[in-house]
């Protein structure tokens, strides 16, 4: 394997576009930093170069990510799934980063007892996201007419700007502060990484294909990590194909025995969404002095 310090030596690196300040720069920068990339704040920055790995960050406002991976600026970018949709650039999605959730929402005020987006037929809709709002309306054969707004869209309706709405919607709080009803979804979103489409085809062994490797191990790394626990267990032994089936998606898990030959104590790994469940189901085996941890990096 080409050492890293090489591939400095060679001067290659690539350029990772990430939101300068917003809603996804904190984590976006946690990530990358648990993903043992070492470099300096964005404050005040346009760029940062990473002390130990081949790879420079560039802090750029989140509208311009996906037009920046497109023309090559930039060889990746960090950004939400619903700017990629908008900007109908030629980008390619390499991995969802499990933040920065949000539902692109079309909304009604409440007192309107519009209950089906299809009564939306000739109205106006305000929106930041006239792209994904136009095919969505096209898609169900509804006819509106959109009006494009930058911000505070959901002001629109009591400013008479509008009939609805379509905006992003995480905990509904903002909905619910201007007296709107959410009618019905029109985009699930996430931050992802995304890629210039040709900068890691031109030759599958070049440099940056090398780099994006490393670095998309490290960060799946991560964000397997975040989503399994560790847990240890003591069980009785018969109880141990069932504890197998629960670590689904794993290899198999570690046994070890315990001082009374009919217990084992077994250690497994459990994603998050199903943990509680895990859980419940481990007590209902028999399981004991159930231990959790977190992981720090899982590389499945
Ligand atoms: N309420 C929310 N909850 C979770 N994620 C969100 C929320 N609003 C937006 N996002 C995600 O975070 C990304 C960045 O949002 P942010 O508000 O920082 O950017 P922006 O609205 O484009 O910036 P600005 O407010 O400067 O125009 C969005 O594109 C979306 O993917
Ligand atoms: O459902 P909620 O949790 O209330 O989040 C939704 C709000 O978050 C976003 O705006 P943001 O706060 O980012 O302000 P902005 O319009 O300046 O981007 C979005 O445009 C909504 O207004
Ligand atoms: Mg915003």
């Amino acid at each position: 394997m080409t050492p890293v310090n090489v591939l400095q030596l060679d001067g290659e690196q690539i350029k990772l576009a990430i939101q300068k300040d917003g809603r996804l720069t904190e984590a976006t920068l946690q990530l990358l930093r648990t993903a043992g990339l070492q470099f300096e704040s964005a404050k005040q920055r346009l760029f940062s170069v990473c002390r130990n790995f081949p790879l420079a960050i560039l802090y750029v406002r989140d509208d311009d990510i996906p037009e920046y991976v497109a023309d090559g600026v930039a060889d990746l970018g960090i950004v939400g799934q619903n700017l990629v949709r908008e900007a109908e650039r030629p980008v390619e999605e390499l991995l969802p980063l499990n933040y920065g959730h949000c539902t692109l929402m079309v909304a009604v005020p409440r007192e309107s007892h519009i209950q089906a987006v299809e009564q939306l037929a000739g109205c106006k809709i305000a929106t930041s996201y006239p792209v994904t709002t136009r095919q969505f309306f096209q898609e169900r054969g509804i006819n509106v007419d959109i009006t494009t707004i930058s911000g505070s869209v959901e002001l629109a309706p009591t400013l008479g700007v509008s009939t609805a709405i379509v905006d992003l919607v995480s905990s509904g709080s903002s909905l619910k502060l201007n007296d709107l009803v959410p009618l019905e979804s029109v985009l699930q979103s996430q931050a992802a990484l995304i890629a210039n489409p040709t900068t890691f085809k031109d030759e599958q062994k070049s440099i940056k294909s090398i780099i994006l490797n490393r670095l998309l191990m490290r960060l799946n790394g991560v964000i397997n990590a975040r989503s399994y626990k560790y847990i240890m267990m003591n069980a009785p032994r018969e109880a141990l194909p069932s504890i197998v089936e629960l670590a689904a998606g794993m290899h198999s898990p570690t046994v070890l025995p315990t001082a009374d030959p009919d217990w084992i104590s077994v250690h497994i790994a459990v994603a998050e969404d199903v943990f509680w469940e895990s859980i419940e189901q481990l007590r209902s085996l028999g399981a004991q002095g159930i231990l959790v941890s977190p992981i720090e990096k899982l590389f499945l």
